[in-house]
């Protein structure tokens, strides 16, 4: 905690439901998911082929594997979660929960019961959150048991989670573009991939965290010369940071800033700040988490409007909610453009043996062996 800070924030407990309908008084469970970018770029300014081909998710599992964040690699593809999909969708929760990493944990009346334990067995781990979901997905008297039992439960609390994620109250869909939800690098069947309509309903938590994160329109290589526009213009004019709003608030005026960008950049300081501005908001839906916390709800509870899940199965009452929304910082776009090429270089090389004679000749093309960025710029004399 920054005890300096000068402010904080006084959040709702989420893992807890506000009303909690059961007579039953079992304690509410809470799926905590960092979901990260559900879309692949499309701007013309991407140099890269691949990052068309393969999302930041699954590239920067391969970088941060060799830089020891984590042991294994995650199999979760953000862009099966955000398909709309309900086949795909399921695959990635089950991949979230085989792999949570920093994407996934769980809750039990308030208390994680299931997140990254990268030490423990992961196998024991699972069973053990099983014995937990059981009394929430199993009727008491089930004869089931073992691993039977256990891939049931999982199964079940994989289709709650699913049906949370795309409950809304609006009937509209919005259809995505094909090219932007296909991920190479995700393990699913390529029919799969290939046959499915892909489409959110309107206004459901994954329909608008993607919104936000496609307001990164250009990449961060597109966003970068802008930058770049931002900074010369405010050494010339300092005294402008704070009408340009470059640390906030995080107003009105702000929000005003975003929606009135042009859409075409006509070389002026107000596109390079909407877009910068932009960018930003989009950071922090890439970077947000979603938590969902649901308790049973008996029949003697009555009828409860929209609280029903999956009409055969037991009765849930839910809620959903984006968490960790806090703007990042304006001073973090540079690093952000030598990650970004950091994990895109680390995965050309290590993923694909063809790119070894391009890796290995990326010194001259303007990357070093470590990504960064080292061109050498010729200036006229
Ligand atoms: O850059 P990324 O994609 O690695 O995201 C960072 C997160 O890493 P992740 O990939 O989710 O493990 C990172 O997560 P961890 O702290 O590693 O759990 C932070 O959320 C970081 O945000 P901030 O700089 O602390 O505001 C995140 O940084 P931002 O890029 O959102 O600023
Ligand atoms: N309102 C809340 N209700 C329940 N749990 C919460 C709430 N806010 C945060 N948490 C829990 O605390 C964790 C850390 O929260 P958050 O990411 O907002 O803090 P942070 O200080 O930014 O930490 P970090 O730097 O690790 O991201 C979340 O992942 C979540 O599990």
């Amino acid at each position: 905690m920054d005890t300096f800070s000068g402010c904080a924030l006084c959040l709702p407990n989420l893992t807890q439901l506000s009303c909690c309908c059961s007579r039953e008084h079992r304690p509410p469970l809470c799926i905590e998911i960092k979901p990260k970018c559900g879309f692949l770029p499309s701007s013309r300014h991407v140099t890269k082929e691949i990052k068309h081909k393969v999302c930041r998710f699954c590239m920067h599992q391969h970088f941060k594997l060799a830089h020891g964040k984590w042991k294994r690699l995650s199999r979760y593809c953000p862009l099966d979660l955000f398909s709309g999909n309900k086949q795909r969708m399921s695959l990635a929760i089950k991949h979230l929960i085989e792999e949570p990493q920093n994407n996934f944990k769980i809750f039990k009346g308030g208390e994680c019961i299931y997140s990254c334990k990268d030490d423990a067995d992961v196998l024991q781990d699972v069973d053990e959150l099983a014995q937990h979901l059981r009394p929430y997905f199993l009727p008491s008297g089930s004869l089931m048991n073992g691993h039977q039992s256990s891939k049931v439960v999982l199964n079940e609390l994989i289709q709650v989670i699913v049906s949370a994620l795309l409950s809304s109250w609006d009937p509209r869909k919005t259809h995505l573009s094909e090219g932007r939800v296909r991920c190479e690098a995700s393990l699913l069947h390529r029919d799969l991939l290939r046959n499915t309509n892909h489409c959110l309903p309107k206004d459901c938590v994954l329909d608008k965290i993607l919104g936000t994160q496609m307001l990164d329109s250009l990449d961060i290589e597109g966003l970068n010369p802008l930058f770049k526009r931002v900074e010369q213009h405010l050494q010339d004019f300092p005294k402008e940071r704070s009408s340009l709003q470059i640390d906030g608030p995080y107003s009105q005026s702000f929000l005003e800033k975003i929606q009135n960008c042009p859409t075409e950049d006509d070389g002026s300081i107000e596109y390079a700040v909407g877009k910068v501005h932009q960018y930003r908001v989009a950071m922090t839906a890439k970077d947000c988490s979603i938590m969902i916390t649901i308790a049973t709800c008996g029949e003697e509870d009555g009828p409860v409007p929209s609280l029903e899940i999956q009409p055969s199965k037991p009765h849930f009452t839910y809620s959903v909610s984006i968490l960790d929304l806090d703007p990042k910082p304006y001073e973090s776009i540079p690093h952000q453009s030598r990650l970004d090429s950091k994990i895109v270089n680390h995965y050309l090389r290590s993923t694909l043996p063809n790119n070894q004679e391009l890796a290995n000749q990326s010194v001259f093309l303007g990357w070093d062996r470590e990504g960064e960025d080292c061109t050498l710029v010729f200036h006229p004399v």
